[in-house]
């Protein structure tokens, strides 16, 4: 992994997000650097989507700084929020595909709000990412009815790839996909991520995915990160949540499960 400690992608810094008078992010900082896949992870309803949708603009915040690729987005203009934003992917939990587009089309969303080019080109393009993710090009023309929770998964992660981003948002990827298409699909993200040199933002509950891809994880606790760093680390930490999450059963199993190559991915974790 090419970490760059001098240039984050992404940086936050002291981000406050209330709803009424659940105050659910409290002057939480975060950095993630070019090429790293960064797992974060905290109890449910600690406020992991809301910062994801804080950072790409979908939930408002009430104080605190959100600079992509150094470029703090509060200050740039409608012209340079559209160039930033177009360096951004986004594969949300449940796919989000339009279900009355067909695959091609719904990859080809982005590109027709974001640049002029044309059909013929858009779908070399399309099929381009297709093949990127792992999809056979007869699905090009089915409708997300048509597809398994798999193929959903792809599609829409194909649709994220669209525009060539360099920052890629995945919230809960491997959520309903058996332990083998969730292997195959961390298979699919670390490849990207290392041959694209892609920053990965991953929202997520899959121990197996945090031990076979992520480099670093985030610990999300009392609206501010507890703590990020390599898995070996976090494990260590000295908190109830962090002990009973990764020291529970099912994290020894996903453990296990990595040394044996029974079902995961065989990546390694850079510490
Ligand atoms: N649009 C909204 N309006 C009001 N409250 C919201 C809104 N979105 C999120 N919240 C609240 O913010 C808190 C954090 O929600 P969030 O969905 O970010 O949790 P999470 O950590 O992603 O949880 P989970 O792991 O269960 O998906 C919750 O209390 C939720 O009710």
């Amino acid at each position: 992994m090419a970490v760059e400690p001098k240039n984050p992608v992404l940086s936050v810094r002291d981000i406050h997000v209330s709803f009424g008078p659940n105050h659910v992010l409290k002057g939480l900082d975060l950095d993630a650097y070019r090429g790293e896949i960064i797992g974060f992870v905290g109890g449910s309803g600690t406020g992991k989507s809301v910062l994801m949708r804080t950072i790409l603009g979908l939930c408002q915040k009430q104080a605190g700084t959100i600079k992509l690729f150094g470029l703090d987005y509060d200050q740039l203009d409608d012209e340079q929020r559209s160039a930033t934003d177009r360096r951004t992917g986004v594969l949300f939990q449940h796919g989000a595909l339009f279900s009355a587009l067909t695959v091609k089309e719904n990859i080809q969303m982005p590109m027709r709000e974001y640049l002029s080019l044309s059909q013929t080109l858009m779908d070399e393009l399309a099929a381009m990412k297709l093949s990127l993710v792992g999809l056979p090009m007869d699905a090009t023309d089915k409708y997300p009815s048509e597809l398994s929770g798999g193929m959903i998964k792809r599609a829409s992660l194909a649709r994220a790839l669209a525009l060539d981003p360099e920052l890629l948002f995945l919230d809960e990827p491997t959520s309903g996909l058996d332990p083998i298409g969730a292997a195959e699909f961390d298979e699919l993200t670390v490849s990207l991520s290392r041959t694209l040199g892609l920053t990965v933002f991953m929202v997520t509950h899959d121990l197996g995915s945090l031990h076979a891809i992520c480099d670093r994880i985030a610990v999300l606790k009392d609206g501010k990160v507890l703590a990020i760093d390599t898995l070996e680390r976090i494990e260590k930490l000295d908190d109830p949540w962090v002990r009973s999450y990764f020291g529970g059963q099912r994290a020894i199993s996903a453990q296990h499960a990595l040394r044996t190559g029974s079902g995961m991915v065989n990546a390694r974790i850079e510490g």
